[in-house]
């Protein structure tokens, strides 16, 4: 069992050919092989159904594999759950929250379920994890009077009531407003900042963007692509955009100059770059030699989203 450490020591979370079928014949995870390098923050990003939920219960030893492998901070899962979970905070549906509680006596509550955890020391920790998510002043609140960010917070200080190496977060900004939204994220930098690996799944791609050094793509149970996010991105290919009183003839020079996919409006000209090295400068000359007017040249650097059309030929169902 140690040589699977010795193999990947740097990677938090590996797995290798990790398949799910579930009893019905619906294969969820399909040869999984993903790698989580310590100290990331990792997005696991991909359309609701396309296996993401599935694959989190089987790193935390929730559901067994049907095939393949999958470790956890170096221990093969399911086998080491007991050694492992203990470092490892998880948020995977909504916060199991009493609402006739404060959130206080919420985390309280959840502490003297940990047979580890210290009755002496349970009121600073509680008081600590409150703190850490911004909810010192509303702790004494009922937690039926939070609302869904608090509530998403106060799951998150139960996932952070011991220290953690790992923390795996599903769908954690789910149904919050962009401000809780926001909540969530710069928590999820702040603890990133201080050495914690996170692990967090979403369906939204700008969220990844704005919050991840690195991403999974998975399609329809398999992945797709994974890597630090500024990678992920710089695989698709910019869009040229001219903007010009002469549209019809920058778009005949763009198109002698191996330009596609050329699209044609009042003032302006975009098309796709030809493949392979091509020089900003040439283009532009060419145009201002044909006597085409340039009033604004540049290329629109592509989004993570983009690359994923590209990788996948589908989009988002954002609304899901
Ligand atoms: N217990 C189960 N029994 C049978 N099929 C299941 C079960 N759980 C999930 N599935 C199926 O496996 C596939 C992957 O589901 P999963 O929940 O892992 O996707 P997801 O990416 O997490 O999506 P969501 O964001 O909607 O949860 C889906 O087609 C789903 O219907």
């Amino acid at each position: 069992m140690e040589e699977l450490s010795a193999v990947d020591s740097e990677a938090v979370i590996a797995t290798r050919g990790l398949t799910k079928r579930f009893r019905g014949g619906q294969l969820a995870v399909e040869d999984l092989g993903l790698r989580v390098p310590a100290g990331s923050v990792f997005g696991f990003l991909g359309p609701n159904g396309s296996g993401k939920t599935t694959t989190i219960r089987m790193l935390l030893g929730l559901i067994e594999p049907t095939s393949g492998t999958a470790t956890l901070l170096g221990r093969p899962m399911p086998g080491a759950a007991r050694s492992v979970l203990p470092q490892v905070g998880a948020l995977i549906e909504g916060p199991a929250l009493y609402g006739f509680l404060s959130g206080r006596d919420n985390l309280i509550r959840y502490d003297s379920a940990d047979p580890a955890a210290d009755p002496r020391t349970r009121r600073a920790r509680v008081g600590a994890a409150l703190d850490r998510v911004g909810l010192t002043a509303a702790g004494s609140k009922k937690a039926k009077a939070y609302s869904l960010g608090m509530k998403q917070r106060l799951g998150l200080a139960s996932a952070l009531l011991q220290p953690r190496k790992l923390l795996v977060l599903d769908e954690p900004t789910n149904g919050l407003d962009p401000q809780g939204m926001r909540e969530i994220r710069s928590l999820v930098r702040e603890l990133a900042a201080d050495g914690t690996t996170v692990f967090l799944s979403s369906h939204l791609l700008d969220e990844i963007e704005q919050v991840c050094t690195h991403a999974a793509v998975m399609a329809h149970g398999r992945l797709v692509v994974q890597g630090p996010v500024a990678e992920l991105a710089a695989g698709a290919r910019g869009r040229l955009a001219v903007t010009t009183p002469d549209p019809a003839d920058a778009a005949r020079v763009l198109k002698e100059l191996g330009v596609t996919d050329l699209t044609v409006t009042e003032a302006q000209v975009t098309g796709e770059l030809p493949q392979g090295d091509v020089d900003l400068a040439d283009l532009n000359a060419a145009l201002v030699r044909a006597d085409v007017r340039v009033r604004s040249f540049g290329v629109e650097r592509d989004s993570l989203e983009d690359a994923f059309v590209a990788l996948t030929g589908e989009g988002f169902d954002v609304a899901g």
